[in-house]
């Protein structure tokens, strides 16, 4: 291997592809012309080691635990920065001016009202319906209310779409609430922020006005900025898939919320509420508990443990658990759930079953004991988490859209079904 291309040898010919270099020194080579020379695909499970794009939002070392949007750490942005600006920033490439960020506020405030057509979707979705399935629905819904807002070649139509998805999608989470636990819904005040509005329309009720703590909207405020971009996750390269075919935004979106769902991706959370609450059940054993993870007796794993990239720390993971003391004690509240945790992560971190495997906290481990402490019910933990990767999917399908010569995504595959055979009617098989 050269300093700058990788020789493949294959038969008896070699062929070279161009090493491709990252600004922060990240390497990958490109195989571009792979099957073109050698009529080779390569076979990556879960695209472990596949680079399907080049990107300029979010870097990531996953072994020095290192996250930045657009080059500015974490941290910073966790501390100092607001929920908006972080919008602002992972879809216009900088943090915004004064005037840009009320400008973006302002337009906002202006989009946050469902249609009411829109809110009878609400009353046919059976009342134990998930949030998320109401999530990614009225979000696919809205392309047919607005079709003014489709076109992802015309700039301003990207951007009214923009616009109405982040405005919107509090109104559509808090309306999922609503149903969930039949109240009436709550229409959206305009005087008030992005994180307020969203408490209030989930938590007001007729009879009683939701009370508004700086604890409560500082905490959830943070806990967005820090769901807000983690580049090609699944639910990520979901949304960039879908709209490679050309797809508009509100389809694009729809479907990177159905991918984060899962319980391996953004439904972890709801997973380690249960988890916790199972073990509580079961006389707080974290060490049988362990055991069967390890023995990965009926496939149970540790969940909100593990990452694809991270494989020392989830600097997300160590404000978060930070947070969860912090909000707590703020709140007057204790949790003995926050104990099996700490006890869950103590074990794990000295057991050489997750120490050889590098499987630390992530994300998901400690999010659900704020959420339970601000009084979200487990099934709206993953819909938070939504609300909080709504501007990086959006920052990811604008960079996408906007790519020279960008293609549809379209892996290959190793046929390994019957070669051929001839086909028998129905009545004589
Ligand atoms: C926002 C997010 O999406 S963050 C991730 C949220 N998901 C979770 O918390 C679910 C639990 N974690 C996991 O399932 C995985 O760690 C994932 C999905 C996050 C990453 O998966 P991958 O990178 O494909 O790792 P993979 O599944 O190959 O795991 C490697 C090894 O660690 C084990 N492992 C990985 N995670 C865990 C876990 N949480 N508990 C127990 N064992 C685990 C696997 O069983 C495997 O062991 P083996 O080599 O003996 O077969
Ligand atoms: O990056 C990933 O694979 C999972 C993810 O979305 C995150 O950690 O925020």
């Amino acid at each position: 291997m050269s300093d700058n291309s990788v020789v493949l040898r294959y038969g008896d010919s070699e062929y070279s592809y161009p090493v491709v270099d990252s600004t922060v020194g990240d390497k990958g080579f490109d195989i571009g012309k792979l099957r073109a020379d050698t009529g080779l695909v390569t076979l990556d499970s879960g695209y472990g080691n596949t680079a399907a794009y080049k990107s300029a939002i979010t870097f990531l070392d996953g072994e020095e635990g290192i996250l930045r949007y657009r080059g500015y750490p974490i941290e910073q942005i966790a501390e100092r920065g607001s929920f908006l600006e972080t919008a602002y920033l992972l879809i216009n490439g900088e943090l915004p001016t004064v005037d840009e960020l009320s400008e973006f506020q302002g337009q906002i405030t202006q989009h946050t009202l469902l249609h009411e057509d829109v809110k009878r979707f609400y009353d046919g979705f059976p009342r134990d319906a998930h949030p998320m399935a109401m999530l990614s629905s009225v979000v696919s819904a809205l392309s047919t209310f607005y079709q003014d807002s489709h076109n992802p070649f015309d700039p301003k139509q990207r951007d009214l779409s923009t616009i109405r998805l982040i405005a919107k999608l509090p109104t559509i989470a808090a309306y999922a609430y609503k149903k969930s636990v039949g109240q009436p819904v709550v229409y959206p005040r305009n005087d008030l922020g992005y994180v307020e509005n969203f408490l209030r329309m989930t938590f007001s009720v007729p009879a009683e006005e939701y009370q508004l703590d700086p604890v409560v909207v500082s905490a959830l405020d943070k806990l967005l900025i820090l769901h807000a971009d983690h580049e090609q996750n699944c639910s990520t390269s979901t949304v960039r898939l879908v709209g490679s075919s050309q797809a508009n935004l509100f389809a694009s979106i729809s479907a990177g919320i159905s991918a984060l769902w899962g319980p391996l991706h953004g439904g972890a959370n709801q997973s380690v509420l249960e988890m916790l609450q199972r073990i509580q059940a079961e006389g707080g054993d974290v060490d049988s508990f362990i055991r069967r993870v390890k023995n990965k007796e009926d496939g149970v794993k540790l969940m909100g443990f593990g990452h694809r990239v991270y494989k020392n720390f989830d600097p997300r993971a160590k404000i978060i658990k930070a947070a969860a003391h912090d909000v707590l004690s703020a709140l007057g509240k204790s949790d003995e759930l926050l104990d099996i945790a700490l006890k869950l992560e103590e074990h794990a971190l000295s057991d050489d079953y997750f120490v050889s495997r590098k499987l630390y906290p992530n994300v998901d481990f400690y999010t659900g004991l704020i959420y339970r402490a601000m009084g979200f019910p487990t099934s709206m933990f993953t819909v938070l988490f939504a609300l909080g990767r709504l501007p990086g999917w959006i920052a990811q399908w604008h960079e996408m859209i906007k790519e020279p010569g960008g293609r549809i995504g379209r892996p290959r595959q190793i046929y390994t079904g019957v070669v051929t055979r001839d086909y028998v009617p129905v009545e004589a098989r």
